[in-house]
């Protein structure tokens, strides 16, 4: 994607967002931040806070160092930590042009635009697509590299 202009006449940069829990990052994570890259000038990744992580086991590491591992990824531009009680409050403030879901994300791509416009946020949503494994035993999933963990060392 490339930059707009504003009402102004300026070339403002385009801004992506993506999102999700990140604990343990693996190379399917870094390649759903590569394509979420590819599609606006800026990436910004919100990670999800623990208590807003109700679908799957805790996560193992504390949010600011999850946070602090994606902002280290090359595709990413600003990593933020989620908002704990209102998920929209780092889209106001960051304002995307477009918010990719990842592949797999439990979220509706039709009822998250419809909540979008509700509170006057312009932006797409988009999603990305799954990584092929590269190879036999890449583990592109934090579930179960924490499965071969337990296997191996519990
Ligand atoms: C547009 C969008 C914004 C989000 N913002 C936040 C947020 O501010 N705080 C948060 O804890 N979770 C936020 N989430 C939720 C998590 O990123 C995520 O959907 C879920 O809690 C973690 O599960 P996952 O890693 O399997 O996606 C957001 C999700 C979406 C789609
Ligand atoms: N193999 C993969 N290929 C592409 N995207 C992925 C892959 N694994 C995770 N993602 C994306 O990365 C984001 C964050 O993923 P998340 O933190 O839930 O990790 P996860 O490895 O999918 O976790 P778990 O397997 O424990 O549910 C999600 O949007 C997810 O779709």
């Amino acid at each position: 994607m490339s930059g707009g202009d504003d009402a102004t006449g300026a070339d403002e940069p385009t801004r992506a967002v993506a999102q999700g829990t990140f604990d343990l990052v693996h190379p399917g994570h870094v390649h759903y931040l590569r394509e979420a890259a590819a599609m606006a000038d800026e990436l910004h990744v919100i990670v999800a806070r623990s208590a807003n992580v109700s679908h799957k086991a805790d996560p193992v590491l504390a949010a600011r160092q999850r946070r602090d591992v994606v902002e280290s990824i090359d595709a990413v531009d600003e990593a933020h930590l989620g908002n704990e009680s209102d998920i929209f409050v780092p889209i106001e403030r960051i304002d995307p042009d477009v918010i990719v879901l990842g592949y797999d994300q439990h979220h509706d791509e039709a009822a998250l635009s419809d909540a979008l416009a509700d509170r006057g946020l312009d932006c797409e949503v988009d999603r990305a697509g799954p990584r092929e494994p590269k190879y036999d035993d890449e583990l592109l999933s934090t579930g179960r590299i924490i499965d071969r963990i337990l296997e191996r060392r519990g």
